[in-house]
């Protein structure tokens, strides 16, 4: 796994977003072959979908061949409901963009059978080929998607009861008032995140400061779901410098002093591409920082 800080929650936005364009450009998706994007909603992605939008409206990047499905959805709150995720995300980035409407997947909290509706939604991703990035966020109590403290590590789509301090958390959105925050939601697993090809978290603010060094410093465990990222093959959490309250100081100096390696090796092989040093040629880039290969792609980190 790798972690990548940065100064502020900006930072984070537009190291994520450049990393997400980079990635569908590199895997160059068809209509035959698209790029299937998994995303979250809340205020940590927020920024990356602004600055994602700036970048189509640039020219820089086109989504008619990206496929999308989202994480989770409360139910029975009104689809148009101001706070369904379904507003959220047509709201914050499907309608500035030229995604076409039937390749975005939200899961409908207010299906007649909602455990079919989740069984339906595994299918369709599996149908899709698997998504090739799942990028999340978290809650302070260290959830991805909906999967609450005690969730099976690996759990599939299905209903879930929010914690208490999620809904108090979440209640910030519905005029604090928690009686008006749904008690239940439909959400991918945490099996279903892990299954990705890649998962790439973001991780920002001083409350999410334990959950993330529970998350990285202790072992894998039910308690945060998001720790589950440590068996992933080919992950990275982007955090900011706020995030990092909770850690050891040697846990950042050592993701940092990665993070500087491989900026210099990746110095070195493009003076080696320019004919100086020539025994970094072929060695991934990803493979220098973390030792594991990655899957098949051109590129899959801009570091
Ligand atoms: N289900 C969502 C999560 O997917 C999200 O990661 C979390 C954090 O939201 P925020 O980024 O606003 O802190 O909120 C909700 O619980």
């Amino acid at each position: 796994m790798r972690l990548y800080i940065r100064d502020n929650s900006q930072a984070v936005a537009d190291y994520v977003s450049d990393y997400v364009v980079a990635r569908i450009k590199a895997f160059n998706p068809s209509a035959e072959r698209p790029f299937v994007l998994g995303l979250p909603t809340g205020s940590s992605p927020l920024e990356v979908y602004r600055s994602l939008v700036k970048k189509y409206r640039a020219g820089d990047i086109s989504f008619k061949h990206v496929v999308t499905f989202n994480m989770d959805e409360y139910v029975g709150l009104p689809r148009d409901h101001p706070e369904s995720y379904h507003s959220f995300m047509w709201t914050n980035l499907f309608q500035h963009i030229d995604i076409p409407p039937t390749q975005v997947h939200l899961l409908d909290g207010n299906a007649d059978n909602l455990d079919e509706e989740c069984r339906r939604y595994e299918e369709k991703i599996k149908d899709m080929g698997g998504i090739e990035l799942f990028l999340g966020g978290i809650g302070p109590d260290g959830h991805i998607a909906f999967n609450e403290p005690g969730s099976s590590l690996q759990s599939r789509t299905r209903v879930k009861t929010l914690a208490y301090d999620t809904i108090l958390a979440n209640s910030r959105f519905f005029d604090n008032d928690i009686t008006k925050v749904p008690k239940l939601a439909l959400t991918v697993g945490v099996g279903t995140v892990m299954d990705a090809r890649e998962v790439v978290i973001i991780i920002t603010g001083a409350h999410k400061a334990l959950a993330l060094a529970k998350c990285i410093e202790e072992g894998v465990n039910h308690m945060w779901t998001v720790s589950a990222i440590q068996i992933h093959p080919f992950s990275m959490i982007v955090c900011d410098e706020d995030a990092t309250l909770e850690l050891h100081v040697k846990t950042v100096k050592y993701f940092k002093s990665i993070e500087m390696v491989h900026h210099q090796l990746i110095g070195q092989e493009r003076m080696s591409l320019a004919g100086g040093i020539t025994s970094l040629k072929g060695v991934d880039k990803a493979t220098l920082v973390s030792g594991t290969p990655p899957p098949a792609s051109p590129i899959k980190c801009k570091n």
